[in-house]
């Protein structure tokens, strides 16, 4: 799904109004309508609502709700912020014919004083403003939106919390934007809907497609997309009858040090999981027998150091290459990290402290081979490309970073965005915060690692992999619950990810 600026969905708009073609007013009440009908089968009748509209067709959609909950049985309130002289035309037309129904009250609020008492179990309706606001929100609006925030009661956002811009909230004033507790937007999500800084004004969000012209849509281009399963599903190879396991690539997986043989033994066992034909992995010393013991199907390739990585085998022989799950980022390491990167002609996934030892010697990215990704959390992110005040900047650092080196910049969290070299950005659906836990992150690795083995070239390699990977999560989190989940789950929970993937 593509996650569009406030500037191209006002485009979007206006061509379905245009070439469907549809009224704007009639565009609204379809709109409304979706509204309406998801409000009432989540709160069903009868509740209080109290509808607050701002200026502009945001309010418009909440004065053509409030006429649809009424004939409903719902209790309903109206307050039109007095924001400015007039409403937009559609508004206007829509207060008219909400003016027929007796049973609302209307109030104009021209100051806070005229703010109604808000009950816990009370609906509040925000539609003061939509994704035309265009700077941080004073005055009244302000004062109501304190109010509100300040309530008990249920909050419904329509189309984005009032006073949160789409996109870049860099320059935002954090008080001025409505508290959600549910997000009802409009045919696509918001890019600001998936930073974490802004998960206390989204809360949870829906997307209600209202029917914007698919032509325009398809037609209109923009970084940002949602991953779905259906995309995913269609990048995948199929197996074919005669294939055998060199089909499926030789993977080089470089990880572990002393203390931390659990994070090769994810990854490897994750690698297998996903496909790939063959693995090799490349441990120091004291890890041969606890890698031939916990995985049997890998082979071992021995480091002369007993402790660390500090060399590497032939690399002719692999399809792709994956260093960092618990190396470690001594000396000898950067050392040997300096030569690998200088060697390796095969696309590579760079991950944990392999991350950091390209952040601590920033020369090193001059050598990155090409197809090359990195799948650093935030914390790595920052040695890597820097600091960043907030999510939307550190985003478009993201894609800075990804277009100047050639390479797939994965950021992970809870919507993890894989930044590709021409420019677009894919944020993922998949996963659940019980994947906040010790080693989930070797496990991607793993699986990134084999999908680049098996010939996939390296975006789609990692879309798979990151969408994959949090879709194991999640029918994980589904059968044993997020507290209990470890990582080892996530590979157990591989197979029936993969099945339902491909469903
Ligand atoms: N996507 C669509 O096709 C549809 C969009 N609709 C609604 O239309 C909305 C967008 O409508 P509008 O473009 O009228 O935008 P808004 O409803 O957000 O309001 C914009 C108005 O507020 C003023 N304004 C902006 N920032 C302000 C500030 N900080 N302080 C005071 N005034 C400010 C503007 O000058 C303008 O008059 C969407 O969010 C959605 O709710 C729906 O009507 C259905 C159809
Ligand atoms: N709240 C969350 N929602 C979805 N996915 C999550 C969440 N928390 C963590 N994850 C996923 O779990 C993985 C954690 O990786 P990382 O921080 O590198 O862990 P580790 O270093 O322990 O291996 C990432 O893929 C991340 O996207
Ligand atoms: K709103």
């Amino acid at each position: 799904m593509k996650i569009f600026p406030a500037s191209k969905i006002a485009e979007i708009d206006s061509y379905t109004i245009e070439h469907e073609p549809i009224e704007s007013i009639d565009l609204m009440e379809r709109a409304s309508r979706k509204l309406f009908k998801r409000i009432v089968k989540k709160f069903p009748a009868p509740r209080n609502c109290k509808i607050f509209v701002g200026p502009g067709n945001n309010g418009g959609d909440g004065l053509a709700l409030a006429r649809m909950l009424a004939e409903k049985n719902y209790a309903v309130e109206v307050f039109i912020i007095k924001i400015s002289d007039c409403l937009s035309k559609d508004a206007e037309e829509n207060l008219q014919r909400l003016k027929i129904f007796k049973t609302v009250d209307i109030y104009e609020m021209a100051s806070v004083d005229a703010m109604p008492w808000l009950f816990p179990d009370d609906i509040v309706i925000d539609a003061i403003f939509g994704s035309g606001l265009s700077r941080p929100i004073e005055g009244l609006p302000l004062e109501v939106i304190k109010a509100i925030n300040a309530s008990e009661a249920k909050v419904i956002a329509v189309d984005i919390p009032s006073g949160l811009m789409g996109e870049d909230n860099s320059k935002n004033d954090y008080n001025g934007i409505i508290k959600a507790d549910l997000t009802l937007s409009f045919q696509f999500p918001k890019l600001a809907f998936l930073f974490p800084e802004n998960a206390q004004f989204v809360g949870e969000w829906e997307v209600l497609p209202i029917g914007l012209h698919p032509d325009i849509i398809e037609k209109e281009q923009t970084p940002y997309k949602m991953l779905s399963r259906e995309f995913v599903k269609s990048l995948l190879m199929p197996r074919k009858k005669f294939d055998h396991k060199g089909t499926y690539g030789h993977g080089l997986l470089i990880s572990g040090s002393y203390g931390k043989m659990g994070a090769a033994i994810l990854a490897s066992r994750a690698g297998l999981r996903a496909g790939m034909g063959l693995l090799t992995s490349h441990i120091p010393r004291l890890g041969y027998e606890i890698m031939q013991t916990a995985v049997p199907e890998a082979m071992v390739s021995i480091d002369r150091s007993d402790i660390i990585f500090t060399e590497f085998p032939d690399l002719n022989q692999f399809n792709a290459v994956a260093i960092g799950p618990g190396i470690d980022k001594k000396q000898n390491s950067y050392r040997a990290m300096i030569e690998l990167l200088k060697e390796s002609k095969v696309p590579m996934v760079i991950d944990a402290d392999a991350i950091n030892i390209i952040g601590e010697h920033p020369e090193l990215k001059d050598d990155l081979p090409m197809g090359s990704v990195f799948t650093p959390h935030p914390k790595e992110f920052e040695r890597l490309v820097g600091k960043a005040e907030d999510s939307f900047t550190r985003n478009k650092m993201q894609r800075e970073f990804a277009k100047e080196h050639s390479v797939t910049l994965v950021l992970k969290g809870a919507y993890t965005a894989i930044a590709c070299p021409e420019g677009s950005v894919y944020f993922n659906p998949t996963g659940n915060p019980g994947m906040a836990t010790a080693g989930s992150g070797d496990v991607l690795t793993g699986i990134i690692l084999s999908l680049l083995s098996q010939g996939y070239s390296s975006k789609v390699a990692t879309i798979i992999g990151v969408y994959l990977h949090g879709l194991a999560g999640d029918l994980a989190a589904e059968k044993i619950g997020m507290e209990a989940l470890t990582a080892g789950d996530l590979i157990n929970y591989l197979p029936k990810a993969w099945l339902r993937l491909k469903k």
